[in-house]
């Protein structure tokens, strides 16, 4: 089978991530979307994230409506912060007849040179990268890179960050959440 691997860190997952993953799921040749749920990601503060079985439940919850998107705790028990590179290694030893592709925004493939050992992936991995609005461009070795495809989906501009700040503000986030992760996060009294 072939899986897409989505990383984040999910805090919370919103719309923007579902419609993605969506959307690689109907329109590639990807059998399934995996949901990775990130402890913590290198470039990240880990301050401001909630605790991640609750960032996998709101995933769950996000997803259980959808045959080919699945959450996965894969770097749960990896040792943090969480590279890329070590989980993709795991993966492919625990399911050697898969064949893994990792999603990511034009945001992350900015900065994808930066990650720990990124010619390994690349030598290994196929990327599809969807748009996203940021001001700074990939370097051109990157998009011109024949394992890195574009893909013409969507663009939502929806952050979590953005979503945490509303929330402690007390406003209304709820059209930009599933239902579910909404009432939960609810709930929980999260982020507030
Ligand atoms: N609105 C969106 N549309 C498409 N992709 C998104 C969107 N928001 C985040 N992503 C992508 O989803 C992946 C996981 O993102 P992440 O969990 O960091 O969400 P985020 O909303 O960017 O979070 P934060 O605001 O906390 O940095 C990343 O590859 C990121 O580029
Ligand atoms: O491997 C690396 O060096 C590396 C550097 C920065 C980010 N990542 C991963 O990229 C994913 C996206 O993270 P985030 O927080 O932007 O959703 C997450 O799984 C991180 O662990 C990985």
């Amino acid at each position: 089978m072939k899986i897409g691997l989505y990383f984040g860190s999910f805090n919370p997952i919103h719309i923007g991530h579902l419609v993605i993953a969506n959307h690689m799921a109907e329109h590639s040749e990807l059998n399934e979307i995996w949901f990775v749920v990130t402890p913590h990601n290198p470039f990240k503060k880990k301050s401001s994230l909630l605790d991640n079985y609750q960032r996998l439940e709101m995933v769950h919850l996000a997803t259980e409506s959808y045959d080919k998107l699945k959450p996965s705790d894969i770097e749960f028990n990896l040792p943090q912060p969480n590279y890329t590179v070590n989980t993709l290694a795991y993966l492919q030893e625990k399911h050697p007849k898969h064949e893994f592709a990792l999603i990511m925004g034009e945001d992350n493939l900015n900065s994808f040179h930066k990650w720990k050992n990124y010619e390994v992936i690349l030598e290994n991995h196929h990327i599809y990268v969807y748009p996203r609005i940021s001001e700074n461009k990939a370097p051109v070795h990157l998009l011109n890179h024949e394992k890195i495809h574009a893909v013409n989906a969507p663009i939502m501009q929806i952050s979590s960050t953005n979503i945490r700040n509303a929330i402690k503000n007390s406003k209304n986030v709820r059209p930009l959440l599933p239902q579910q992760v909404w009432k939960y996060l609810d709930d929980m009294n999260f982020y507030r």
